[in-house]
């Protein structure tokens, strides 16, 4: 049965991996960009696959919405051999600089969630994200010309909770964007000495009800997953020099 909630063996993840939220990305990630994807789980809707993106062994691991889920999922893939952990997920933007469609490539993130304060105790800790990951991050969507911010995001629990104002306020402490897993996961793989990244499209601005549309959305979804599995060729290229 493998871990408790990823019903996996060690050997069925690959060392790079990407974390999408939503299920339905997982299984259209793998099966528009991945070489003869598995799916190696599906336990709780948490679909993992693992196939090939010419020719390096990638994994596509869901982690469901909030940071309870992602801490869960982020440890059970390092224990299954994820090594180089990517979000691609969406985010409400919160800064006047990224419009919807935007993609936004994370720093760091702002920890407004119980489960970064559970693992510290409430003490000060700041969730970054892996240069390795961020650089490679970036130069792909520098070699792909895709339009992207480099930046502050913040990871809240209370998706309704969240206001134009609360929006403009993190926007003037340089916070680009909200989303709902990427300090748990940076916390996580920091935690266990392995590299967590996070790329998120903005589908809307936060507060509004009104999601870009569709067919853009998926195009900018689209664009980003290129790019981020450009960044796993990068490193890969480099770990075998
Ligand atoms: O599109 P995903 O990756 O799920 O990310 C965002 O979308 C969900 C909220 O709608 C949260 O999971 C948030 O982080
Ligand atoms: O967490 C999120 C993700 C997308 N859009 C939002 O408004 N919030």
């Amino acid at each position: 049965m493998g871990e408790i909630h990823l019903h996996a063996e060690p050997g069925q993840v690959a060392e790079f991996v990407l974390l999408p939220g939503d299920p339905n990305r997982s299984r259209w990630i793998a099966e528009t960009f991945l070489q003869d994807p598995v799916l190696y789980t599906d336990n709780r809707q948490l679909l993992g696959y693992t196939g090939t993106y010419k020719g390096v062994p990638i994994s596509v691991q869901t982690t469901g919405m909030g940071c309870p889920s992602a801490a869960i999922v982020t440890e059970e893939t390092i224990r299954l051999g994820g090594r180089c952990l990517l979000r691609v997920g969406t985010l409400g933007a919160s800064h006047p600089r990224v419009r919807p469609g935007d993609l936004v490539i994370a720093q760091a993130s702002v920890p407004n969630d119980g489960t970064t304060r559970q693992f510290f105790g409430g003490a000060p800790y700041a969730p970054i994200a892996s240069y390795r990951i961020l650089e490679a991050a970036v130069q792909a969507a520098r070699d792909g010309r895709v339009k992207h911010h480099i930046g502050l995001i913040m990871t809240e629990d209370a998706f309704y909770a969240s206001t134009p104002e609360h929006a403009k306020l993190w926007a003037s402490r340089g916070v680009l964007g909200f989303e709902m897993e990427a300090s748990a996961i940076f916390t996580v793989a920091a935690l266990h000495g392995v590299h967590a990244g996070c790329m998120a499209v903005a589908s809307n601005n936060i507060g509004d009800p009104e999601f870009v549309e569709p067919s853009m959305l998926r195009q900018s979804v689209h664009s980003m997953i290129e790019v981020a599995l450009e960044a796993f060729c990068l490193m890969h290229a480099e770990e075998n020099k």
